[in-house]
């Protein structure tokens, strides 16, 4: 063996893909009333591993799109969609999502309901999926209330429970499509620093959709602000506040900054502040 070229040889370092890309991506929906309508237009953005993303922008401009697009559900209609490098051209199995609403399953205790999933795509739950939603309902601080009916819960409670089903087959990416839009001011807000120590404890590449300017800014490494229909990125802000975060990060400066910067870049300098 020629030692003396292997010790000169340059190091091959292996290659890290972004954990989510979409390039130069649009969409446009046939519709019977409106005929083809473009949702997305030129959407190009680059989302690395347990990166905490938000989106938004106003009603219509496709974020909800830009979620069903990255979780394979619905195809591009021109441009490029990638996971860790790979084209997403089916249903990724990766993904973990929450919608606004939690939809429990009414007839069924709160632990069914977090492995209820498992029944349906492997046909049995096993012992270790069991014992997996256990610890996810202490992550999400509902261990007492395995044995309950979803009806015994508060919104904010159900919402942690859709949270710990998302999160049962460790996913690599959280999807949440206003998850907490349901919910009232307090619990909204509460669930945000939640969300954050969740995150913290189980590290996730997540994909949030909200109308809430400070939430995207509690909550985000960095904000996608949207443009109105057809939905396009108006700028990729970065925030750079300190983690963990909570009330008093909206004393900080650069939590009104930032907000004012999204409310200008969605409403215009006038209604900004
Ligand atoms: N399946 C569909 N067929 C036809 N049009 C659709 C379809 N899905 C979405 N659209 C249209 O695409 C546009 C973007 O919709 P989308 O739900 O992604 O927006 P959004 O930003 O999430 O809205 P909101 O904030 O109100 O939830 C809208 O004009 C919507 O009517």
């Amino acid at each position: 063996m020629n030692t003396h070229v292997l010790a000169n040889a340059s190091p091959v370092l292996p290659v890290i893909h972004p954990a989510i890309e979409f390039d130069n991506v649009s969409r446009i929906f046939g519709t019977r009333s409106r005929g083809q309508v473009t949702a997305l237009r030129d959407i190009s953005f680059v989302i690395d591993r347990n990166e905490f993303v938000a989106f938004v922008g106003p009603s219509g401009c496709g974020k909800s799109t830009i979620l069903r697009l990255f979780a394979g559900l619905i195809p591009p209609s021109t441009g490029m969609i990638s996971a860790n490098g790979a084209p997403v051209v089916k249903p990724l199995d990766k993904v973990g999502i929450v919608f606004q609403k939690p939809t429990l399953l009414p007839w069924l205790d709160i632990e069914s309901n977090v492995v209820f999933l498992m029944r349906h795509k492997y046909g049995r739950v096993t012992e270790q999926d069991r014992r997996a939603a256990r610890e996810l309902l202490a992550l999400v601080g509902l261990s007492d209330f395995a044995r309950s009916r979803p009806s015994e819960l508060s919104g904010g409670m159900q919402q942690r429970v859709a949270i710990a089903r998302a999160l049962l087959m460790d996913p690599q990416f959280l999807l949440m499509d206003e998850p907490f839009s349901a919910l009232d001011a307090l619990s909204r807000e509460e669930m945000s620093y939640e969300l954050q120590r969740i995150w913290s404890e189980r590290p996730k590449t997540v994909l949030f959709i909200t109308h809430s300017i400070s939430e995207a800014v509690l909550l985000a490494d960095r904000i996608v602000v949207m443009t109105p229909r057809p939905g396009s990125i108006a700028a990729i802000l970065d925030v750079p506040l300190p983690r963990p975060r909570g009330a008093h990060s909206q004393e900080n400066p650069l939590f009104s900054e930032i907000s004012a910067c999204i409310r200008s870049l969605i409403f215009g300098g006038a209604n900004a502040r």
